[in-house]
């Protein structure tokens, strides 16, 4: 699919990041990250296996404290959160990582009511329907209401797993390498899913892929990240034509006529 015309508003920033640092004991993850997210931009995150991208996305989502520097997201400094905001918050950042498995023991239907029923108890029955039909529909399976997991292919439950994520309407997507584990075409669906969710709800979303396929059909902005820093950002033409030793180096992009 071709991208349609973005709206990426620049004078609403949703993820403001400031000489960020995060170390495990020795080991110094993350060496001064500075990121803007504004509101309706996809935001690509390149970078070698255990470079700290995951741990990046974590710190956003305030599942992780920085050591030093600021995280601003959705006007919130996360850092400074107590327990209820941050859940708060939370609510209002859609997760879709690889690990975000769908319930085996319950139906399509079932597993996106969970999230709602946990966190939205005053919905009546109808609007639970109404949110779950439009969820579906929004990822295009509608007619799968009723299966369970196990019938649906590897492409079809990760887009259930992002219309679970949808229905609670976030403000930011966070996808964790969407097209691992997918054959070549059903990535290019899911990478024009993550452009349709985009574009329909207007969110800001952070993909973490090594996917250049992924990165380059999804990304306003790619970042990529290594020894703890950001070492080139722009858009994927920038980023490639900038002949870094680095890029080349650890991916072979040339299969991308
Ligand atoms: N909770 C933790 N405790 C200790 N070390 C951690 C923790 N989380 C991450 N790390 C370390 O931080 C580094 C970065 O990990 P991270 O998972 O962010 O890498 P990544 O760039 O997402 O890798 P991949 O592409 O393989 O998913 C690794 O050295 C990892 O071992």
């Amino acid at each position: 699919m071709e991208k349609k015309e973005k709206h990426i508003d620049r004078t609403k920033q949703v993820i403001t990041i400031r000489d960020l640092h995060k170390s495990f004991g020795t080991n110094h993850v993350l060496r001064g990250i500075d990121l803007d997210i504004f509101q309706g931009e996809n935001v690509v995150v390149l970078g070698r296996s255990g470079t700290g991208k995951s741990v990046l996305i974590k710190i956003i989502a305030g599942l992780l404290k920085p050591d030093k520097g600021t995280v601003n997201v959705l006007g919130e400094n996360v850092a400074s959160l107590s327990y209820r905001k941050l859940e708060e918050l939370r609510l209002r950042i859609g997760f879709s990582f690889q690990n975000s498995a769908l319930y085996d023991s319950m139906t399509v239907r079932e597993n996106l009511e969970f999230p709602l029923l946990r966190n939205s108890k005053h919905l009546t029955t109808a609007q639970v329907n109404s949110a779950v039909e439009k969820a579906l529909e929004a990822v295009g399976l509608s007619h799968a209401i009723n299966q369970w997991p196990a019938e649906l292919s590897g492409g079809q439950r990760k887009r259930i797993g992002i219309a679970r994520t949808l229905i609670m309407q976030p403000a930011i997507m966070l996808y964790d390498e969407p097209t691992a584990g997918l054959d070549p075409i059903t990535s290019m669906e899911i990478n024009d899913l993550i452009n349709e969710v985009q574009q329909r709800f207007n969110t800001s979303s952070i993909i973490i892929t090594h996917d250049l396929t992924c990165a380059r059909a999804t990304g306003d902005k790619l970042a990529v990240l290594l020894d703890g820093r950001f070492v080139q950002m722009g858009s994927f033409e920038e980023v490639f034509a900038s002949g870094d030793e680095r890029l080349k180096s650890f991916y072979d992009y040339n299969f991308i006529t």
